[in-house]
């Protein structure tokens, strides 16, 4: 049942308020003036206020302007009386989700207190959800090196520079790029990802830059390439050692003017994007090889992040299998599963050349073959 504050020295007001919406199942809490509806609302979960904007002590505005500079996220609806209407159109440009005038009408009051009730259940599911996303692109692990590049990332990431990521594979060097887009002031736009190895070369160009339509034989509708659907965000491009030489050419184009030209297109279209890029090969090797251009290696690695193997952090995997078998419990709505400590020294045994990728598919398949404790036997048998 959603509670309501309700705020406002005429007491006539409040009991008829009071009676409306308890009769609608809502559970009501007053107040009379500015100052004693603070104090509730600081020691009180509510989901809306209904708010007198004239009142004795700290009037309605005051108390808006103070609740909002607690970070308290809370729902207002003014309500003002004739003269003070003026008031009641700046709170709501102030924040107040609504205003509405006395004497209330009735249905106005429902609709309103029912609309600012549904939106504030939105904003707190997308809160869950954002929570959500950001645990699942936590970076697990505490070791040293793992350390140092948690560091970096916190530096780099409200610059714009353009950063590479190197390492093997499944060490984690999506969940870097999404730590940095996430701690950057572009996290309110996307974070698109191009996987360069995965797409045929000749859809590479299509696919970064977009294509008019009829541009080829399989153009028939107009494209908007991962440029520009990342514009104002951040431009993922794994694997980038894989990436065609034609297409680095255009990338470096793109990335020296901020501005790229659709395939069969004519006109140069303006993009904001901060690139992010990660590979698994040695791109010195491959520049020697004439295999990747040097002027665009140089373009893309102004600051370089090295994600270490997880064999030279074993002492991160106990902290990384706690959090598996955690995730995986989460997942199949299951108890988490224990394990005991001989079979984490197992663990941390190996070499783990698929690196935390191959951990975790291990742990999930320790969790399902095993029976109540994950033991060092069981390690031995399903592990390797
Ligand atoms: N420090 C970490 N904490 C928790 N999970 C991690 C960590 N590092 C990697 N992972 C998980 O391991 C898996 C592989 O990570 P990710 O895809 O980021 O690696 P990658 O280096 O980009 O791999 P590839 O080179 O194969 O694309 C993912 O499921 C990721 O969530």
């Amino acid at each position: 049942m959603a509670r309501i504050l309700l705020i406002d020295d005429e007491v006539s007001i409040r009991q008829t308020l009071k009676e409306i919406l308890e009769y609608e199942k809502y559970e009501i809490e007053e107040a009379a003036n500015g100052a004693e509806g603070l104090k509730k609302i600081e020691s009180q979960h509510f989901d809306l206020v209904l708010c007198d904007v004239k009142m004795p002590k700290m009037d309605g505005l005051e108390l808006l302007n103070a609740v909002y500079e607690k970070s308290i996220d809370i729902p207002f609806i003014m309500i003002s009386a004739h003269g003070t209407i003026d008031t009641a159109v700046e709170a709501t440009k102030k924040g107040a989700f609504d205003f509405i005038s006395k004497p209330p009408d009735l249905n106005r009051l429902l609709v309103s207190v029912r609309n600012a009730l549904d939106r504030s259940n939105l904003v707190a599911e997308t809160k869950t959800l954002r929570k959500k996303v950001s645990k699942k692109y936590e970076m697990i692990g505490s070791s040293n090196t793992l350390t140092e590049v948690r560091e970096t990332i916190s530096k780099v990431a409200p610059t714009d520079a353009r950063v590479l990521i190197m390492g093997e594979n499944g060490t984690g060097k999506e969940l870097v790029a999404r730590q940095i887009h996430e701690q950057s002031d572009r996290n309110k736009a996307p974070m698109i990802e191009v996987n360069c190895a995965a797409i045929p070369s000749e859809l590479i160009e299509s696919e970064l830059f977009g294509h008019e339509k009829g541009s080829f034989t399989s153009a028939i509708k107009q494209r908007i390439g991962k440029f520009e659907q990342a514009n104002g965000g951040t431009l993922f491009l794994d694997e980038i050692g894989d990436m065609p030489l034609a297409a680095q050419s255009k990338v470096l184009r793109a990335l020296q003017e901020s501005k790229i030209t659709r395939v069969g297109g004519e006109k140069d279209i303006k993009v904001d994007v901060r690139i992010i890029a990660a590979t698994n090969k040695n791109l010195k090797l491959a520049i020697e090889k004439n295999e990747f251009r040097e002027d665009l290696y140089h373009r893309i690695s102004v600051i370089k992040i090295q994600v270490p193997p997880l064999k030279e952090r074993k002492e991160d995997i106990p902290e990384l299998v706690e959090k598996f078998l955690s995730d995986i419990a989460d997942e199949q709505g299951a108890k988490v599963k224990m394990i005991d400590k001989a079979a984490l020294e197992q663990l941390q045994s190996y070499s783990w050349s698929g690196n935390i990728r191959e951990l975790r598919n291990v742990v999930e398949r320790l969790v399902i073959l095993s029976d109540e404790k994950i033991t060092a036997n069981d390690v031995k048998k399903y592990a390797e």
